[in-house]
């Protein structure tokens, strides 16, 4: 049965923008950041405290914490790879905070220059900090159908990974398909296998698009009790760490589906297709949203 509401995570401005090769300056971030909360998107990803010599893109996420003019209700939150990073969102107000593990050992090493385990020991002193300060924390999971080291990965690891997380403290786990190598019956798989141990509420889904599956992925998702989606406005973004992954599913290819399902979300696609439209345009980039173009050219007749 298909929830009657969807949470939409928007995570354009931290994994969209930590992959555009086009250098922004902090105000553009926040322009797009105070477009989206306009937009009423309620949860927006507005940056990343990890090595800047890792991510040069997300060097600016004190700049953009401080400037945003925040508007009530809506969540701000960043990742955190470890106790510097949750301190540096810490000192510039963060409204939650996300850890980030995989499910590849392979892609653990190149993300996070450490093995699954390890990265899992990082984050102890996080969700310390982090329950001290009261503060909420996601957890995210790298590769959870397919890596591009190690390929298939197995339903079990993933389950494995998800339970630590939440047993660590997270409110929710996110299952990323980082390089969108998944399709509804891959998935289908995997969340049979997690919702067999884990309440469904606990998860939320986060499908790039390479493949072109995000959208059966995220609707067989929905059908199976999911009911937080991650996406990236215009479709922006990719991975650094998975060669040739394309950006997150397009918010507004999302909003556009759930639309036609009858299920409430509290986003005004208009207004998320200028944001969009406006982010492409400074980065001098084609807005990868169908739904965008589609509307944007109609408007346009
Ligand atoms: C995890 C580390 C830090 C380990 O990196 P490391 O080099 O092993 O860390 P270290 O503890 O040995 O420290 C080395 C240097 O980094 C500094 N450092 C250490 N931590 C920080 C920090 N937080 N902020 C600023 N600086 C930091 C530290 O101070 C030191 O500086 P130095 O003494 O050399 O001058 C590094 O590998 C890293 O930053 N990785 C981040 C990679 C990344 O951001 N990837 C993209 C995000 S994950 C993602 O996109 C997937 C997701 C979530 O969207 C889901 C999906 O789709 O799959």
């Amino acid at each position: 049965m298909l929830p009657n509401k969807v949470r939409v995570v928007e995570v354009g401005p931290r994994d969209g923008l930590q992959n555009e090769k086009t250098p922004l300056d902090a105000a553009d971030k926040i322009e797009l950041i105070h477009a989206l909360a306009d937009a009423g998107v309620t949860t927006i990803e507005s940056g990343s405290f990890v090595n800047p010599k890792w991510v040069p893109q997300m060097a600016s996420s004190e700049e953009v914490f401080q400037g945003i003019q925040r508007k009530s209700g809506v969540t701000y939150s960043a990742l955190t790879p470890n106790l510097k990073g949750f301190e540096r969102a810490l000192a510039v107000k963060a409204d939650e905070v996300a850890v980030f593990a995989a499910a590849s050992e392979a892609f653990a090493q190149k993300n996070t220059n450490c093995s699954i385990a390890e990265s899992i020991e990082r984050f102890v002193p996080v969700m310390e900090a982090a329950k001290a300060a009261n503060m909420p924390v996601r957890g995210y999971i790298s590769c959870i159908v397919g890596c591009p080291y190690e390929g298939d990965i197995a339903p079990q690891k993933v389950l494995e990974v998800t339970k630590t997380l939440l047993d660590m403290g997270c409110y929710e786990v996110s299952l990323g398909d980082t390089i969108g190598v998944g399709t509804a019956a891959s998935c289908q798989r995997l969340l049979e296998v997690l919702g067999a141990e884990i309440p469904m509420e606990k998860l939320a889904v986060h499908y790039h698009d390479t493949y072109g599956q995000a959208l059966a992925n995220i609707l067989k998702s929905l059908e199976m009790g999911v009911a937080t989606v991650d996406s990236s406005v215009a479709g922006l973004g990719g991975c650094p760490y998975a060669k040739g992954a394309s950006g997150n599913v397009a918010t507004e290819d999302v909003i556009y589906l759930l639309n036609g399902l009858g299920i409430e979300h509290g986003i005004d696609l208009d207004k998320l297709i200028d944001a969009g439209n406006a982010i492409s345009n400074r980065l001098n980039r084609p807005n990868n949203s169908r739904v965008a173009n589609a509307i944007t050219a109609k408007r346009e007749k």
